[in-house]
């Protein structure tokens, strides 16, 4: 059997040495299957965050305040068709994390518009995480804290009420990757535990043209890192020479691996 290393390695990202990403990673039936029963899935399943419009769905259990898992069955249409856990499990990311393959899912719907502030995902996952997108392209930015707290007044500071603790962030991506519909993208150890990651709030994606100018860069464009492993050949021509992408709604789905789990009570008969 290929090694961890081998399978993923074709994979990496260039530039970057605990990032990947796989185009395709399941089937545009498949998607419509997955994307159908998200939408399908009763109100209560769904939550809102605070002063936030994005909703999503946790799938796989809840959080203690203590971060251990208070566990829930996965629906089944992530387990069965397509398997989604068994397409991570056989990445080999998940080789070393604790159960060998994610045992917890955020899935998370965005709108055109809508983004996720840069934040780190804490400590109670084990520090791998893959993502699965569907329906819409987004455009992720990975983020390092400036050196010094206190440094130079250019930067944003995260809300005090994100795991960032106000600490300031460099508002220049160090990379940006281009995730289409239907890909994985994983991320792991440093990059995950020391770095931030967030999309921007936006309808349009902008991309400079191979030279980018001034202009380019004060609009927003940016470099995409994954441009050679991209599947589709609209995204490739727009990433290489410039252009614009619209997004449509996105549903992610975000799985890791929580570490503790809490023992269910035996069932009653
Ligand atoms: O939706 C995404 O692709 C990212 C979501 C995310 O970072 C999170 O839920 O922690
Ligand atoms: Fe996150």
């Amino acid at each position: 059997m290929a090694s961890e290393a081998a399978r993923l390695a074709q994979y990496l990202i260039p530039g970057t040495d605990e990032a990947f990403y796989i185009p395709d990673a399941i089937t545009p039936e498949e998607e419509e299957l997955l994307i159908r029963k998200i939408q399908e899935s009763p109100l209560p399943k769904w939550k809102q965050l605070t002063n936030r419009r994005r909703v999503l769905q946790i799938w796989g259990g809840t959080m203690s305040a203590k971060g251990v898992l208070i566990p829930e069955e996965i629906p089944l249409f992530v387990r069965k068709h397509p398997d989604v856990i068994g397409s991570i499990r056989a990445t080999g990311a998940f080789d070393s994390s604790p159960h060998g393959q994610p045992n917890h899912i955020i899935m998370n719907e965005y709108l055109p518009g809508q983004g996720i502030m840069p934040h780190e995902d804490g400590p109670a996952y084990h520090p791998v995480v893959a993502t699965l997108s569907l329906g819409s392209h987004a455009v992720f930015h990975y983020y390092r804290y400036e050196p010094s707290p206190d440094s130079d007044s250019a930067t944003t500071t995260a809300p005090s009420d994100t795991s960032t603790r106000g600490r300031a962030i460099d508002p220049a991506p160090i990379f940006s990757v281009l995730l289409e519909p239907r890909s994985l993208v994983i991320t792991r150890s440093a990059l995950y535990q020391t770095h931030l990651h967030g999309i921007d709030g936006v309808h349009t994606d902008f991309f400079p043209a191979p030279v980018p100018s001034t202009e380019d860069r004060a609009g927003g464009a940016v470099r995409i890192a994954n441009a050679d492993l991209l599947a589709g050949e609209v995204m490739r021509d727009v990433v290489k020479n410039g252009g614009r992408l619209a997004r449509g709604p996105r549903y992610s789905l975000t799985c890791r691996d929580v570490a503790r789990v809490a023992a269910l009570p035996p069932v009653k008969r």
